[in-house]
């Protein structure tokens, strides 16, 4: 006779973590809690609407080092002359091998879509211009042209997705300065987007870049190592999330996005969005837009200039308040408090709120530091816990969300391998 199994455990809660709140005032669209959530949980996958090339930092080009439709890492010394042997890369045919693939199916779609003949000799002429006229000339114009390339694209493929693209915050007014968005809507003019000219108007083009810097998210390259050991990072490309979008901004944020472009999936290029702890259902979900590690006076200026907004968080309540110092000497502050405030971590169980209003009078969110920022030199990185088991049970293992490093314990300190910069696994 066999004896019963276990009933199995209970399936962790099905219903969905987040909702949209469609206007906060003074935030617009908001993401919250549609549950009590646990620490790493997935809060949201999306897949981008877009994605366009960052330039080289080297030489100010397209980079060549990643597949042009999934930007997957190329292997380095690969053949490029369209003549190449068996086993090369696979080629744009339109732009002298400047474009490579990581494969035959990415080459086959990007021909459909993202690197489509028009996209193709559009960027062919951006690569060949050299520098562009002022005011394009920066590396941002062309990363802009990139952008406004696979805008025009997807209008013309995917009218339904051109529309949720223009559903994201941004508006034509939202320029410090016409100049900008006025040279590039002429100067894509004169590529002669595959379009009715009259449904781009100059309005329009200033609409889509203000989208595209308040809504784009960079996909970091691999992290590289510099020669003080210290963490590298360069954007390989950018993407428009159109659900990551609606995720406000906080300076101590309770989620943080991961991307595993260089992963085996065949989604390569998805975007994950995890709780960094505990969150309390109804609480506001909210990402960094930058590395977390930034001044205030960095914060409050790129807020301002690039989002339109002044931050009024409770980290920025706080520094707001601090005496003037200059910014290294912020930072200072901010590495010192994460090594030696020990005593917040034993508040953990609280939750971030007791924690915040608990620590150390100047420094209320070390906490934070201590816990939740990666400790790699110029790393800036924030950590999530790995996703908790199908039983619900909370990973012990933190993953940094920029240099991919994973670090054991709950012990800030204690990496469990006996490592000095706390990372047990590099990703
Ligand atoms: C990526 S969108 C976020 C979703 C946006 N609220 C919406 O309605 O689509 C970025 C914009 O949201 C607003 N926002 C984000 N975080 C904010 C905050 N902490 N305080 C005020 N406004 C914020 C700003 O208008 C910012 O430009």
């Amino acid at each position: 006779m066999h004896s019963s199994l276990p009933p199995p455990p209970p399936p962790p809660s099905a219903a969905t973590p987040i909702r949209v709140v469609p206007d906060i005032p003074g935030r617009g669209r908001a993401l919250v809690a549609a549950r009590a959530i646990k620490p790493g949980e997935v809060l949201l996958t999306d897949s981008p609407l877009l994605l366009y090339p960052a330039l080289d930092s080297a030489d100010g080009s397209f980079s060549s080092s990643f597949c042009g439709h999934c930007y997957r890492t190329l292997a380095a010394g690969v053949p490029r002359s369209p003549l190449a042997s068996v086993g090369a890369l696979p080629l744009c045919p339109g732009c002298s091998g400047q474009v490579r693939f990581c494969g035959e199916p990415c080459r086959a779609m990007a021909l459909l879509s993202s690197h489509t003949p028009w996209a193709c000799r559009a960027l062919s002429m951006i690569r060949s211009a050299g520098r562009l006229p002022p005011p394009l000339d920066g590396a941002e114009g062309r990363s802009q042209v990139a952008f406004l390339v696979a805008a025009y694209n997807l209008a013309a493929a995917s009218p339904e997705d051109f529309r949720r693209l223009l559903s994201l915050q941004g508006d034509a007014g939202d320029h410090a300065s016409p100049e900008l968005p006025l040279a590039l809507h002429s100067l894509m003019g004169s590529i002669s987007p595959p379009l009715d000219p009259a449904g781009f108007s100059p309005e329009l083009t200033a609409a889509l870049l203000s989208k595209d810097r308040m809504n784009a998210f960079g996909l970091m390259e691999p992290a590289g190592v510099g020669s003080g050991g210290e963490v590298e990072k360069r954007v390989r490309a950018y993407g428009i999330y159109p659900n990551a979008s609606l995720f406000n901004h906080d300076c101590l944020p309770n989620a943080c996005r991961f991307d595993y472009v260089d992963g085996g999936s065949d989604r390569n290029t998805e975007i994950i969005v995890r709780a960094i702890h505990e969150i309390p259902e109804g609480r506001e979900l909210c990402l960094s837009y930058f590395p977390v590690n930034w001044t205030f006076k960095e914060r409050q200026k790129r807020l301002l200039e690039d989002y339109g907004f002044s931050c009024a968080c409770d980290r920025c309540l706080v520094e707001k308040g601090w005496k003037e110092q200059d910014e290294e000497e912020e930072k200072e502050d901010h590495k010192v408090a994460s090594m030696e405030d020990e005593e917040a971590e034993d508040d953990e169980d609280e939750g971030m709120e007791g924690v915040v209003e608990e620590g150390d009078g100047d420094f209320p969110h070390a906490y934070f530091f201590v816990r939740f920022m990666c400790q790699r030199e110029n790393c800036g990185g924030t950590l999530a816990p790995l996703p908790p088991s199908p039983q619900g049970v909370t990973s012990g293992v933190m993953e940094c969300n920029a240099c991919g490093g994973l670090r054991k314990g709950d012990d800030p300190c204690d990496d469990g391998g006996g490592e000095d910069d706390g990372i047990v696994v590099d990703g």
